[in-house]
């Protein structure tokens, strides 16, 4: 499977080509679109988000509400567009366009090196793609991979853990209930005592025009021994999904397990003991780990974080170079959010999904859906008793 994303922030739609999907797979709108709306939301979160409903149109590739095998096309429009189309048309005046000109690059951003790369002189060719606009085609394709594994009996969930310097307890939860508790949270974290001080915290940051970044985890649980492979660097499964995570918006990091902190303990205190029992086959006493061993799933919950740096476009901007002039001038300031870990979590979620999905029919090539269950399902039980 793979897919291609296209679509700048202000310009008229997201589209999205997913080639490779299993055909008769039930594709449900309402499931897309629920998806979609999570990422909107969010404390912290820019009028943007007001503007935008986003929804998942299907052009291709699904008939009757299932797939036909053939790629599909999915299209979010961007309601905003109405109010950029003088400047992001295609075809549009360069008069009209140059007014909203951008000159002055904002640190933390890819405007200046995108600039010089690309040789552009309207920061605003590089800020449209580099928009974080673009997590909504990645939560779409998410979201497809999700009813995939959900057929497979693999199910994903995603929290906030940190918002700047406030950390949300490790709270002990089943999967279900941790999915309940950061959908009825503002800032998707389920420690009750975190979340006011992470609203306040961030309601301080947008009023001293500054802003957050913080950290987010994904649990993925029921998935089968052996995804992934340690044979060649490409294949492991852990490194795809550090690059999926790090290719989120600023996102700086990625830890899986116990992470960074396995770097203080002794070995002991690491590595996840074998054990075996005749129902279950083969398992971990614990799972620091993480659900990785040699790039390859070990059939314990996957547990992925990922740390999302402050949003760079500050309301209180940091110091910048014109690219005309040369001068010193505060950097240009667009419309933003002041925090975006909430609304990343859900990024996080639907971006592991697809890895997962993509892994899963690496090692199970199907055309059908009923194919990939079906030799999941048999290679459980075949696992279960080696
Ligand atoms: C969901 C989400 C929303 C974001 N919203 C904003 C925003 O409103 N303003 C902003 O400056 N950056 C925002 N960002 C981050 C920037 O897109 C990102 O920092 C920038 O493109 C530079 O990329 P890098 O940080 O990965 O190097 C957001 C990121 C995510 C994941
Ligand atoms: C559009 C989205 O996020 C945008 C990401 C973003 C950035 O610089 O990354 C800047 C802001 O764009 P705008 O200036 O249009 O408000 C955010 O709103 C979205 O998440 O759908």
């Amino acid at each position: 499977m793979r897919y291609l994303t296209a679509g700048e922030s202000h310009g008229p739609q997201l589209t999205i080509i997913i080639e490779g999907l299993p055909s008769q797979l039930p594709l449900s709108k309402e499931k897309l679109d629920y998806e979609l709306h999570r990422r909107q939301l969010g404390h912290g979160r820019g009028r943007r988000m007001q503007i935008e409903t986003d929804q998942a149109q299907m052009l291709s590739g699904v008939r009757f509400g299932k797939t036909t095998g053939a790629p599909v096309t999915l299209v979010i429009e961007n309601k905003d567009w109405t109010h950029w189309q003088k400047i992001m048309h295609p075809q549009a005046e360069p008069e009209e366009a140059g007014k909203r000109r951008i000159s002055r690059p904002r640190p933390g951003h890819a405007d200046l090196n995108g600039a010089i790369k690309y040789n552009h002189h309207d920061m605003r060719d590089v800020l449209e793609r580099s928009s974080a606009r673009e997590t909504a085609s990645r939560v779409a394709v998410g979201a497809v991979a999700k009813q995939i594994l959900a057929l497979c009996g693999i199910h994903i969930g995603g929290h906030v853990l940190r918002i700047g310097e406030v950390e949300a307890e490790r709270v002990e939860l089943t999967l279900d209930e941790l999915v309940q508790r950061s959908e009825q949270s503002t800032v998707r974290c389920v420690d009750p005592n975190a979340e006011q001080p992470m609203k306040d915290l961030i309601d301080r940051a947008k009023k001293e025009g500054d802003s957050l970044g913080g950290v987010v985890e994904v649990i993925v649980e029921g998935v089968p021994i052996g995804l992934g492979s340690f044979v060649h660097w490409d294949r492991k499964l852990d490194a795809r999904i550090a690059q999926a995570i790090v290719s989120i918006n600023a996102f700086k990091g990625v830890e899986f397990g116990i992470g960074f902190e396995a770097a203080k303990r002794p070995g002991s205190e690491v590595h996840d003991e074998i054990i075996w029992s005749e129902e279950e086959g083969f398992g971990r006493a614990t799972n620091r780990l993480g659900g990785f061993e040699g790039g390859m799933t070990t059939g314990q919950p996957l547990i992925v974080r990922g740390v999302m740096k402050p949003i760079p476009t500050l309301y209180k901007p940091l110091m910048s170079v014109d690219i005309d002039t040369k001068e010193p001038f505060a950097a240009s300031i667009e419309r933003s959010d002041s925090c975006a870990v909430p609304a990343a979590s859900v990024v996080a979620e639907n971006v592991v999904a697809w890895e997962v999905a993509q892994a899963l029919l690496e090692k199970f090539p199907a055309d059908t859906i009923d194919e990939l269950v079906e030799q999941v399902n048999a290679y459980r039980e075949r696992t279960k008793r080696f």
